[in-house]
């Protein structure tokens, strides 16, 4: 047999952006009722085994499917390549990891053309696409936007027990790092990195997993995210809102976090900053300012960093989750970074490349 090729031989796939989540929810009415009336996300197809909803700007399927299921899970995550060859690619790249590969017939998941599932070297299923059906683009039916008008997927946050070694992974895929979090003692807490020119499409969240720690949308602007917290005051749903509103350190972006009726959890986010170019540097925070979170110094909720949706494998099995070994952030900042620790005017910028 053929010599296993050397890590890096074989090119990664040509990844463009984070694209869609599936996530598996045990009352899709309820699921349904969340995300379109309270969220005011687009129906595009629905059906007895699930709801493809999608934000204003996407003109592919859906950025989310929500699918019946047992407990409430992560069943894939999904990046868009830039071309029918590139989910090749990931074929040929993943295959070389050596971790389980699947090929899907267009039409596997409703909407999306062939595709690759993984589960990749950190646990996640992942899933990787190029066709897709077009649907209308609604970014100027503002008759149909809620105040919400949530815009478009932005990006998924992911729990892992490494982030180094996540960080690692995700580089190898031609991801860029923009933002993270280190110790005095260098341990990497988080980590964010992009393919599509913004701060990041994947953020690295240091605790036990594998768990997916939120899926993000982005909206316009900051009174889109206040809105969605009105409504949810309106409709008496406020249990729902878990951290925020408020501005983000890392990111710089406006945001709330939200709990869906499976505790998935959901992020609205708003105005973080472009990355396009090639020099950009990298801006490293100290997990003991108080601000890299919350630029207001506003107390991160404990539940935020402790709890997460179970991941699947390919057969939809529940993923073994393994202990973060290196300090967790929750503990090394004083209680909910409840303390004053000031940092100096100029944020710590990491060497510029
Ligand atoms: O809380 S952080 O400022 O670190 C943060 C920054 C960007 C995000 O998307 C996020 O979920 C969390
Ligand atoms: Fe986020």
């Amino acid at each position: 047999p053929a010599p296993a090729p050397r890590p890096g031989a074989i090119p990664p796939p040509d990844i463009v952006r984070a694209a869609y989540a599936e996530l598996v929810v045990t009352d899709p009415a309820a699921s349904r009722e969340f995300y379109v009336d309270l969220l005011g996300l687009v129906v595009t197809h629905e059906d007895e085994d699930a709801v493809y909803l999608r934000a204003f700007e996407e003109y592919l399927h859906h950025s989310l499917v929500l699918r019946r299921g047992e407990s409430p899970a992560l069943a894939a995550l999904a990046y868009r390549v830039r071309s029918p060859g590139e989910v090749d690619a990931a074929e040929r790249y993943y295959r070389a990891l050596g971790v389980p590969v699947e090929r899907r017939a267009a039409g596997a998941t409703r909407g999306i053309g062939p595709a690759v599932r993984v589960v990749d070297p950190l646990g996640f299923p992942l899933e990787f696409f190029y066709a897709a059906e077009h649907v209308p683009r609604l970014h100027q039916s503002y008759d149909l936007h809620g105040a919400g008008a949530i815009a478009r997927l932005d990006h998924f946050n992911i729990v892992v027990p490494d982030v180094a070694r996540a960080e690692r992974y995700y580089r190898d895929l031609g991801f860029r790092v923009t933002e993270d979090i280190r110790g005095a003692d260098d341990t990497l807490y988080a980590s964010w990195l992009h393919r599509k020119d913004t701060v990041h499409d994947i953020a690295l969240t240091g605790g036990d997993g594998p768990r997916l720690h939120h899926i993000a949308f982005s909206t316009h602007e900051r009174g889109q995210v206040l809105h969605v917290c009105d409504l949810l005051g309106a409709r008496r749903r406020s249990a729902h809102i878990e951290r925020g509103p408020g501005r983000h350190g890392v990111s710089n972006a406006f945001y709330v976090y939200v709990r869906d009726p499976d505790l998935h959890r959901v992020e609205i986010y708003t105005t973080d900053y472009y990355t396009g170019d090639p020099d950009h540097p990298v801006l490293s925070w100290d997990v003991r300012d108080n601000q890299r979170r919350d630029w207001w110094g506003n107390p991160v909720v404990p539940s935020w960093y402790a709890e997460a949706s179970t991941v699947l494998d390919l057969a939809g099995k529940p993923q073994p989750v393994f202990a973060r070994e290196e300090n967790s952030e929750a503990e090394v900042t004083v209680g909910a970074d409840g303390f004053s620790f000031a940092r100096d005017a100029s944020p710590q910028v990491g060497p510029s490349t």
